[in-house]
């Protein structure tokens, strides 16, 4: 039924209104934009430090400070009368007008020196690396899915970046449960992050640096002398030293400009490497959405192999290799996103999704920092002599590598323990696995629980989630895993 008249229209407007809420005013109505005629910010700046204070010149003054006459050079201008000529100009000398805050480059220089890092300072005089480069602009989901042009999401400066150049700041021996290993702390020149290797090279701990049928595996940036004021014990505390530390027993590491190797035994295999990309929540927690943590272990317990000679009488000699753990946490991607990426993985997206529509792209790393790291330990480099065997099933790492001039001689699959606890076959890639997928030669500790099987819980990492995680890497990223040993019946 329709209403006629201006009564039946109010009642009309009513009914709207309680239906909608109410409703917005016409134009005329409006009032127009009032702005506060004092900005309560300039207010308490002024108040603050001030006349002459603005909300662009906080921080800056006349030196020495007018308001802090009791500041080291301040003069108490209450006493100044004005008459006397001299006062005059000590005043007019003075009054200099600059700003006490550092410039936006000094600021911005020291904020990112204390990021992530707890003391980046050597020993002793430092020369360290110069500044990263500015963190590339995250791209958006446009982006990143390929629906907008190049120019739209190309970062504003387009200076190339200077080479990569690595420093190692630090070693030190680590005993794990596969055996002694060597901790490097790197810094760099293109990102904020600590990346390290772990040197796996235990004839190193006798006392000199040749006294094994291979070279050592030996930073060159650690090893050489940082500045002419550089103690001995400098060197040493920052892990520049031969043999196995003791109360008793220290020697500085000589400086070694060049490795050029002629010792190498022609039956001997060249150095087993990883390049493994952090993973806190594989690693830390012991999450088994995927298997970073199993595979960390497994590694360092696969280079920590002795390794035996076709010699008569046998032989063998220590394991020897790296692992170099690069701060990649999510495949470039940070901790913060892969979390959100887990979400939507329980929404049922796979990992190369999920961080495309967080937008990622499904692989954000890069590694010309492990290519300068591996060239810092003479590992793969023209001038060792020797190629590496990497530990991986990614085709794109092999490609870095000699992309950044790595000879890689070998590639040595990673199979998941629960992949080859399925399969009992596959005890024959490696002769140290039990059937259980565990290593035969693991310790057992006084609760019976395998020491050194995995960082977290002991045992085969395995699960729904990680079947998927492992099926995706397969499948979408072309990891040269063989599916088939999926089927627990083959
Ligand atoms: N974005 C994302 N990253 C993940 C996920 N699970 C593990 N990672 C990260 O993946 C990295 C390890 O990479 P993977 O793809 O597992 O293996 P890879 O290093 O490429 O290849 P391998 O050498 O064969 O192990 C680590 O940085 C982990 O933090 C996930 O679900 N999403």
């Amino acid at each position: 039924m329709r209403h006629h008249g201006s009564e039946c229209c109010a009642s009309d407007d009513a009914l709207l209104e309680a239906l909608t809420g109410p409703i917005a005013p016409s134009p005329k109505s409006v009032l127009g934009r009032r702005d506060a005629a004092l900005d309560p910010l300039l207010i308490a700046a002024a108040f603050a430090s001030g006349p002459h204070v603005t909300r662009n010149h906080y921080h800056h003054d006349f030196f020495p400070g007018v308001m802090m006459p009791q500041e080291e050079g301040g003069i108490d201008w209450s006493k100044f009368t004005g008459d006397d000529a001299a006062e005059k100009e000590e005043r007019r000398r003075r009054l200099v007008y600059v700003s006490r805050q550092a410039p936006r480059s000094k600021r911005l220089q020291h904020e990112s020196d204390q990021d992530g890092k707890e003391n980046n300072v050597p020993c002793g005089k430092t020369n360290n690396l110069p500044l990263a480069t500015p963190k590339k602009r995250r791209q958006s989901v446009a982006a990143a899915t390929g629906t907008t042009n190049e120019s739209e999401t190309a970062p504003s400066t387009s200076a190339i970046p200077p080479p990569v150049v690595v420093k190692c700041m630090a070693r030190t021996r680590i005993p794990t449960p596969h055996g002694p290993a060597f901790l490097h702390l790197y810094h760099n020149n293109r990102d904020n992050k600590e990346h390290l290797a772990i040197v796996i090279d235990p004839a190193q701990l006798t006392d000199t640096v040749s006294s094994s049928s291979v070279p050592h595996i030996r930073s060159q940036s650690l090893d050489s002398v940082w500045s002419d004021s550089e103690t001995e014990m400098d060197r040493i505390t920052r892990g520049a030293f031969v043999g196995k530390l003791s109360p008793t027993k220290f020697k500085a590491a000589p400086p070694v400009p060049q490795r050029l190797n002629t010792n190498i035994p022609n039956h001997a295999p060249p150095p087993l490497i990883r390049i493994h990309s952090e993973c806190f929540t594989g690693e830390t927690v012991g999450s088994m959405r995927c298997d970073c943590g199993e595979q960390l272990d497994e590694a360092i317990r696969l280079i920590s192999q002795p390794i035996p000679l076709p010699t008569y009488p046998p032989t063998q000699i220590p394991g020897r290799g790296a692992v170099i753990y690069l701060r990649q946490e999510g495949r470039g991607i940070g901790l913060l996103s892969k979390i959100r990426a887990y979400n939507l993985q329980d929404l049922g997206h796979d990992t190369v999704t999920a961080n495309i529509m967080l937008g990622h792209k499904a692989d954000e790393r890069g590694y010309e920092i492990a290519g300068a790291i591996l060239r810092d330990l003479g590992l793969g480099s023209e001038q060792s002599g020797e190629g590496v065997r990497v530990l991986t099933n990614n085709p794109d790492k092999i490609q870095a590598l000699a992309d950044e001039g790595v000879k890689v001689v070998e590639r040595v699959p990673m199979i998941p323990r629960s992949w080859k606890a399925r399969n009992p076959n596959l005890a024959v890639v490696s002769p140290h696995l039990g059937i259980d997928g565990l290593p035969k030669d693991a310790g057992v500790d006084s609760f019976g629980r395998s020491t050194g099987a995995t960082l977290i819980g002991g045992g085969a990492v395995h699960g729904e989630d990680l079947d998927k995680y492992l099926r995706t890497k397969v499948l979408r990223m072309g990891h040269m895993l063989p599916l088939w040993l999926e089927d627990p019946e083959l």
